[in-house]
């Protein structure tokens, strides 16, 4: 499959398999100016952690630990700072998804997410200003679940990460767009699954 089936934004060179795209909009939103952002994921035993966002953009959603890329950083270190400061942890993280945002009511700039995960992490999990974190199980409905740990709550996350999260949970680098309104529903969407 070519790149040439990306919508705008995404450059990625190599082998891609859709694996959802919908929504009602024809055209996918312009966006002037592109920042970068990152998100960061610890996967281990069953169980992801997330953040229970306190404070700013996406407050009240649940979400990786993340966020802008300083001018004099890579992703991959503003990802380790950005780890470091909302959950007070340190992680081998690698690579493995990006992703691409517009938001309807917000269209200042677009997202440019490079997504890390880690398996496993040094130091203590602490609450912070920004972040309060929490483990979810990470079985599927019906499955045995760790404990009393929760499931995933898609319903208070950002309406994008129901579709890409299971890739990210099956360890297999992913791209995607999303187009969203500004009650978190989404307008346009499309992901994928690179494979080369
Ligand atoms: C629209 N659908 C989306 N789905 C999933 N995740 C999304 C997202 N849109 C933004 N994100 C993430 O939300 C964080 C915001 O970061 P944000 O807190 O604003 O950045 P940063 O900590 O630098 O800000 P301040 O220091 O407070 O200015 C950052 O990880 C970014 O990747």
């Amino acid at each position: 499959m070519s790149t040439s089936l990306a919508p705008p934004g995404i450059v990625h060179e190599g082998t891609l398999v859709p694996v959802h795209n919908g929504g009602d909009s024809t055209i996918w939103l312009p966006f002037e100016k592109v920042k970068l952002y990152t998100n960061a994921f610890i996967i281990q035993d069953g169980k992801i952690l997330l953040g229970y966002k306190k404070r700013g953009f996406g407050q009240g959603l649940y979400n990786g630990f993340g966020g802008k890329v300083e001018p004099n950083e890579t992703p991959a270190q503003a990802a380790a700072r950005e780890l470091q400061e909302e959950a007070g942890i340190e992680a081998p993280l690698r690579h493995c998804g990006t992703l691409f945002f517009v938001l309807k009511n917000f269209r200042d700039h677009a997202f440019y997410v490079d997504i890390f995960v880690a398996k496993e992490y040094s130091g203590t999990i602490i609450e912070t200003d920004e972040m309060r974190p929490q483990w979810f199980s990470t079985a599927s409905e019906g499955l045995e679940k760790l404990d009393d740990m929760l499931p995933i709550p898609y319903d208070k996350m950002w309406a994008d990460d129901v579709f890409w999260m299971p890739l990210l949970l099956a360890d297999r680098p992913f791209i995607g767009r999303a187009d969203l309104d500004k009650d978190n529903t989404m307008e346009k969407w499309w992901f994928a699954e690179k494979t080369s």
